[in-house]
C-alpha cells in the first residue's frame, strides 16, 4: 500500500516528487558575528543531507534561515522554481517544508490532536463551517483524521494515538513532533536533532522511522544531528560547517575522512590524525554502537 498522499487522504497537496532544496550562498550576521559566511549547498530531491558540525557551527542558524525565522543578510533559499528567502514562516510551511525542533514543543492533548494541529494548514472548511458541523467540513475532518492515523502508523505512533502526549516516553514525544511535521505532507522534512536526549534502543527506532518515512512518503529530509551513528546510517550527503564556513561536502565516508573536517572537530591538523578519526580519547566522529556493537 502506498502511504504517498493522494487527494482523497491529504487534501490540499497532491502527490508529486520533491523539488531540489538549494541554498546559495547564504549569510547571516549578528551584531558582529558572522554566523553563516556564503553558505551553499543543494538538497536533492529524495535524499537524506545531513547538515554537521562542531557546537556553534552555524546549523541551526541554517535551519532558522531555511524554515523563514531569519532573513539572511545575503544569498538565496529555492525550493524548486520558488525562492523561499523573505517568505513568512507559514507560507514557507504551505510551500512543503517542516520542521521540527531540538527541544519537544508538543501542546497538551492526545497524540491525535498534536497531530491534528500540523493538518490545520491544509485545511480548506472554514472555522465557522467547521464550528458549525458542515457536512463539507465533517468530511474533511475524517479526512484529516485518516490521514493523521496514517502517518502515526508510519512513525510508530499507532497504539498511542489517543493517549495524552504527556504519558508519552521521551522517545515517543520526540516522534510526536516529527509525525506532526510530517502532517503538513511536506516535500521537505528539517529534523533539528531528532535523537537528541534518546537511549540506544530509541535513536535506533527513531533511525528506522526516518529511514521509512523518506523510502514510504518520497520526501527530502535535511538532517542535524551530532549523532555520527545515525549520519552515517541515514545520510546520502553531508555538508559539514564550521564557524559558519562550508568546509566539506560528500559522502558520510568521504567527509569522515576528511582532513580539515578532522581538523574542525578534533582540533588537530589533518595530517596528524589517524585514519578513522579516531584518538585516544575518541571523537564526535566516532559512530555510537549498541550493546552487540552494531551501529545505531
Ligand atoms: N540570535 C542570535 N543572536 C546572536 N548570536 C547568535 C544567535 N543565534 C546564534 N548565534 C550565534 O551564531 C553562531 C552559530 O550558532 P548556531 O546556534 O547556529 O550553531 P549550531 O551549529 O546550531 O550549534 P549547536 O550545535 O550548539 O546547536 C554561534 O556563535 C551562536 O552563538
Amino acid at each position: 500500500m502506498s502511504l504517498r498522499p493522494t487527494t482523497a487522504t491529504a487534501p490540499g497537496r497532491l502527490a508529486a516528487a520533491p523539488p531540489e532544496l538549494r541554498v546559495q550562498d547564504v549569510t547571516v550576521r549578528f551584531a558582529g558575528l558572522t554566523a553563516l559566511d556564503t553558505v551553499s549547498f543543494t538538497v536533492a530531491p529524495g535524499s537524506v543531507h545531513a547538515l554537521i558540525g562542531p557546537n556553534g557551527a552555524g546549523k541551526s542558524t541554517c535551519f532558522n534561515v531555511l524554515s523563514g525565522l531569519y532573513r539572511p543578510a545575503s544569498g538565496q533559499v529555492r525550493l524548486g522554481d520558488e525562492t523561499l528567502t523573505g517568505l513568512a514562516p507559514h507560507r514557507i510551511a504551505a510551500l512543503g517544508v517542516a520542521r521540527t525542533f531540538q527541544n519537544i514543543v508538543t501542546t497538551e492533548g492526545t497524540v491525535a490532536d498534536n497531530l491534528m494541529l500540523g493538518r490545520h494548514v491544509l485545511s480548506h472548511a472554514g472555522f465557522a463551517a467547521t464550528a458549525l458541523r458542515l457536512p463539507r467540513a465533517v468530511r474533511e475532518q475524517r479526512a484529516h483524521l485518516a490521514r493523521a492515523r496514517e502517518i502515526a502508523e508510519l512513525t510508530g505512533l499507532a497504539a498511542r494515538f489517543e493517549t495524552p502526549v504527556a504519558l508519552l516516553s521521551y522517545g515517543d514525544r520526540k516522534r510526536v513532533e516529527l509525525a506532526r511535521a510530517l502532517c503538513l505532507e511536506p516535500r521537505v522534512l528539517l529534523l533539528d536533532e531528532p535523537v537528541a536526549g534518546m537511549n540506544g534502543a530509541e535513536r535506533a527506532r527513531t533511525a528506522e522511522v526516518i529511514d521509512t518515512v523518506r523510502a514510504e512518503l518520497g520526501l527530502s529530509v535535511l538532517l542535524v544531528e551530532h549523532d555520527m551513528g545515525l549520519v552515517m546510517r541515514l545520510a546520502d550527503e553531508v555538508t559539514v560547517l564550521d564557524f559558519g564556513r562550508c568546509i566539506a561536502h560528500g559522502t558520510p565516508d568521504e567527509v569522515r575522512r576528511h582532513p580539515e573536517v578532522l581538523r574542525a572537530y578534533l582540533g588537530t591538523p589533518g595530517e596528524d590524525t589517524p585514519a578513522e578519526g579516531t584518538t585516544e580519547q575518541g571523537t564526535a566522529l566516532e559512530e555510537e554502537t549498541d550493546s552487540e556493537g552494531d551501529p545505531v
